[in-house]
């Protein structure tokens, strides 16, 4: 090989080899980074995310505008005023705590102007509902939100303390910043207690920079008066909120047991557009329903509607056809009300517990569990 030959194969060698660890180098590359992609943990959280942005912003009918990857989170849980399917006039009873909201939630989100002038008229920032289960308290929050035709941003407590996205303290942030970029909207954080509740000493430092966090991006809001942003939130254990939660709520409103004729008009709504006889007695039924929840009510209705279909089935059997079942009548209800069990459950509420004992000191009504 003379001296061209040698310089030439070194040169083709060079280059060869430049070719095959260059190409090694972008295979590695690739293999790296979609590892990365498969097993970053945080790969399922961030496409649903996304995908939620796009259907929010499909639902919203107009883009979210800049998010950074926390709002994303939060925006699955955002509904759309327009798709909440109760108002007020879907919850029964609770005729005076619906005038307190009306004035002091709805009236704010939906007239800021008129909270606009004086330092005495000034939108709540904050309302409590308490109560025993399934009186409606989340109903209540629901319908507030569809009234006003304001953004509900369903706090969820578990999707706060997401393991794969960690910072809990930046989706609390994201909260915030995502109803504010949405308003007029309702933060709406259902068993606040279990967020919020008292400080423990076994707290992780985590959860108390969550509380922190909330509680000073909170106070931001109320000082900014042209936000039109509510923090709605719920609980069966007021008792177990931290003091400087407490002071927060400057409203805070009990969504208790039914009375009788708060039962008759629970009944009603539950049933006004069904197919019902003219002759259901409510004044009985609700006399029969006594200590029972808007929820158990629900589901004794539920219950009772399988009669006429039992009945148009029979009839079927016996070679009578209809497309349609007969009415739902009195003697339905009252069935489904017998049917239902009922056990006196002293630990159904628990929010009574004067005697440190752990139980509700009060008998706070039967429990229905319906088979
Ligand atoms: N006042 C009411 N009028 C009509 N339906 C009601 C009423 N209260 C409760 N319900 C029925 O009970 C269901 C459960 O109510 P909701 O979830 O609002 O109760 P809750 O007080 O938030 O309970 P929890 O504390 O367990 O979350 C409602 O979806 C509705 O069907």
């Amino acid at each position: 090989m003379d001296g061209k030959d040698s310089g030439s194969f070194w040169k083709s060698r060079l280059v060869r080899e430049i070719i095959i660890y260059g190409a090694s180098a972008i295979v590695s590359y690739g293999i790296i980074f979609v590892g990365l992609r498969i097993f970053d943990p945080n790969r399922v959280n961030v496409r649903k995310a996304q995908e939620s942005k796009k259907q929010i912003e499909k639902r919203l009918g107009r883009p979210l505008g800049q998010t950074n990857e926390y709002e994303d989170v939060i925006a699955s849980d955002v509904v759309n005023p327009d798709h909440i399917d109760v108002g007020f006039g879907s919850i029964g009873g609770l005729e005076i705590i619906k005038k307190h909201l009306d004035e002091l939630v709805i009236l704010p989100l939906k007239r800021p102007e008129l909270f606009a002038h004086g330092k005495l008229l000034r939108p709540q920032r904050g309302v409590l509902l308490y109560g025993p289960p399934g009186t409606g308290k989340t109903m209540l929050a629901k319908a507030i939100a569809k009234e006003s035709g304001a953004v509900f941003i369903n706090v969820r407590v578990s999707n706060l303390m997401s393991k794969w996205f960690g910072d809990a303290q930046k989706l609390v942030a994201a909260v915030f910043s995502l109803a504010y970029k949405l308003q007029p909207s309702i933060i709406f954080i259902d068993e606040v207690d279990s967020f919020l509740g008292q400080r423990r000493t076994t707290d992780s430092e985590a959860i108390t920079n969550m509380k922190t966090e909330f509680m000073s991006l909170w106070d931001g809001f109320t000082t900014d008066h042209n936000a039109r942003v509510m923090v709605l939130a719920a609980t069966n254990r007021p008792m177990d909120l931290d003091e400087a939660i407490l002071r927060r709520f400057p409203r805070a409103f009990e969504i208790g047991m039914p009375n009788q004729s708060e039962i008759a008009m629970i009944l009603k709504v539950i049933l006004k557009d069904e197919r019902v006889e003219d002759t259901i007695d409510y004044k009985h039924l609700s006399r029969m329903c006594e200590g029972f929840t808007g929820f158990d009510l629900t589901e004794i209705c539920k219950q009772a509607a399988y009669f006429p279909l039992r009945d148009l089935l029979e009839e079927e059997r016996n070679g009578k056809f209809s497309t349609i079942a007969r009415k739902l009548n009195q003697r339905d209800l009252e069935n489904a009300i017998k049917m239902a069990e009922v056990t006196t459950s002293e630990t159904r509420f628990g929010l009574n517990d004067n005697d440190g004992s752990g139980e509700d000191d009060d008998d706070d009504g039967p429990r229905l569990i319906i088979d």
